[in-house]
């Protein structure tokens, strides 16, 4: 798996936004990232002989290497339909574009579990207000359903009325990340040399998801005719097992942490998703995979779309090193329990000043 900033990549982005005539970068790179192909683990992903296909065999070495050397990749081969990924990143620039008052009619609060739209600001990395708007969707809770460990993220998701098709779309496009998102967990179980099945049943079998509808305004300031330094959203991990983005095609502004602690573009590759390593990840895998770097930096004066959906463990599972990942490592598991609830509201608290 190449994974490496090159020098060049700097020109690359340099003349593409000269061009546009606004541009300001603190530092310029570009990546080259193996794409791996996922369609002989999305076909055999049923058969109980997975393990047994060369094919997956394959992929569950290049998502090893991937996890492994820059705990990110893209994914193609995946299955979802390009006029899917497109129709969906369409309809929530057009939800964003409709004004405040429309937009807030389902805010989110802690009465609403934190589903719902926040405006640009309200949402908080590192103690700072991210230059965002966004929507936030959850897998639907029911009151009581988790007792008192569930009831900050009871509630059902709140869906706009316009564009008047939204729901529909978005519930369709939930079912489809679920299930590729088991798919992938199932070739990184092989990955980490473990039974398939590692993550279905007691760990993810019944995922609490979580989806985030994300605007990054453009920060091209009229006032001084420049582009401003804007922060999308500071540097973070996420907090479950694996996120899949589909992200906007037109702007360059996701960064990746790699190993070596340089921040790498993850420059949009149409019809692929990226996807990064969560923190419950990497509990299971006794830290063989680490939790993913990143932040997103819209240094464009084009508004910036993105799709992010969180494919976690179940609400109330125990996360701890997972037998065969301990056994990789010395025996000795390096992390304690989590109950995968807690983490999540602990960090959905802090996002928040509500
Ligand atoms: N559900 C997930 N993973 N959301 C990721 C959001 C990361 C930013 C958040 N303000 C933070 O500081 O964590
Ligand atoms: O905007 C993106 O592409 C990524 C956003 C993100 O990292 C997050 O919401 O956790
Ligand atoms: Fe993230």
């Amino acid at each position: 798996m190449a994974t490496r900033a090159i020098d060049s990549g700097r020109t690359v982005l340099a003349n593409k936004y000269n061009q546009g005539k606004l541009f300001f970068y603190e530092h310029f790179q570009e990546v080259v990232v193996d794409t791996t192909d996922i369609s002989a683990l999305v076909s055999a992903s049923h058969d109980l002989n997975l393990a047994e296909d060369s094919g997956v065999q394959k992929v569950a070495r290049e998502l090893d290497n991937a996890c492994k050397e820059a705990g990110f990749f893209y994914v193609k081969g995946h299955g979802i339909p390009d006029s899917l990924l497109n129709e969906v990143k369409n309809v929530v620039q057009n939800f964003f574009d409709l004004p405040y008052e429309e937009k807030v009619k389902i805010k989110l609060s802690p009465a609403t579990g934190y589903r719902g739209y926040q405006r640009i600001g309200e949402n908080i990395t590192l103690g700072k207000p991210d230059i965002q708007e966004a929507i936030d969707c959850y897998r639907p809770m029911e009151p009581g359903e988790y007792g008192t460990l569930g009831e900050t993220m009871e509630g059902q998701n709140l869906w706009p009325e316009y564009p008047p098709n939204f729901r529909s779309l978005m519930e369709e496009y939930i079912i489809l990340l679920k299930e590729l998102a088991k798919k992938i967990m199932r070739g990184i179980a092989l990955a980490l040399g473990g039974p398939s099945d590692a993550f279905d049943g007691e760990i993810a079998g019944d995922s609490f998801w979580a989806m985030r509808l994300i605007g990054y305004p453009g920060s091209y300031d009229a006032t001084s005719q420049r582009i401003k330094c804007s922060i999308g959203c500071g540097a973070h991990s996420d907090y479950g097992l694996l996120t899949l983005i589909n992200q906007d095609d037109n702007v360059d502004a996701l960064q990746v942490r790699n190993k070596s602690g340089e921040w790498i573009w993850v420059v949009p590759i149409p019809g692929t998703f990226i996807c990064n390593i969560g923190d419950m990840l990497k509990v299971c895998s006794n830290g063989i995979y680490d939790a993913t770097l990143h932040k997103v930096i819209n240094n464009s004066y084009k508004y910036r779309v993105s799709v992010v959906f969180f494919y976690e463990p179940n609400y109330n599972t125990t996360v701890e090193p997972l037998e065969f990942c301990k056994l990789k490592t010395g025996g000795v598991g390096s992390f304690q329990g989590v109950i995968y609830g807690k983490h999540l509201v602990h960090k959905v608290k802090a996002n928040f000043g509500l």
